[in-house]
């Protein structure tokens, strides 16, 4: 049986929808679940095997998009939400009663995704929301108990998903965080 990755992806990657304009979260909880409401397509979506981001139960990787922030809002029982780890750079909002992660937000005007939150579209009903494009911080899986052994086979499924895998982020996300901090530094010119 291939290695399992992700529910959303473990059947293969779904497309998603061009014309798509966004749709609502709703938390696990059976009784007044907390909704997200995003109003935009998403971005950049892709399965992360970090220790940080919230995976299913027994996922190896979660699935993390980004969206501008101005098209968050929550919608339905915002007071259920608190943040995970202020320490963080993305402040991650969970639901106190089920666990799962609502929206993550960057409040540090000059981090390079400032202005983006993350969010996990497996959260929605609705159809169409943009597909994983390759798989980040793979290595990170060990953090959270994966056997180090079992890589080959994980790294050799994802790219059979057609998920590339890198131990950061995808070279386009590395290349534009580099130019970001080389603008704020004065080395490239903004
Ligand atoms: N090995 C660490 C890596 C954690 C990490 O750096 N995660 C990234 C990606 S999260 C979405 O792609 C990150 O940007 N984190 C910032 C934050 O979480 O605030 C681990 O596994 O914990
Ligand atoms: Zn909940
Ligand atoms: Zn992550």
């Amino acid at each position: 049986m291939a290695i399992s990755i992700h529910p959303s992806v473990d059947n293969g990657v779904k497309q998603g929808k061009g014309d798509f304009t966004g749709g609502t979260l709703t938390c696990k909880c059976s009784s007044n679940p907390v909704v997200v409401t995003l109003k935009g397509q998403t971005a950049h979506n892709h399965v992360c095997g970090c220790t940080k981001c919230w995976k299913p139960s027994g996922a190896l990787f979660s699935m993390v998009a980004v969206i501008p922030r101005d098209q968050v809002s929550v919608t339905q029982n915002e007071q259920k939400l608190k943040v995970v780890d202020s320490n963080a750079a993305i402040q991650r909002y969970a639901c106190q009663e089920c666990g799962v992660h609502m929206y993550g937000r960057i409040e540090n005007k000059n981090h390079p995704f400032y202005g983006l939150d993350f969010v996990h579209t497996e959260l929605s009903k609705d159809d169409g929301w943009s597909a994983p494009e390759f798989a980040a911080f793979v290595s990170s899986i060990i953090e959270s108990g994966a056997d180090p052994k079992e890589m080959g086979a994980v790294r050799s499924r994802l790219k059979e998903l057609g998920l590339e895998p890198y131990d950061c982020l995808s070279p386009a996300l590395m290349d534009a965080i580099a130019t970001h901090i080389a603008k704020q530094s004065g080395v490239l010119r903004a």
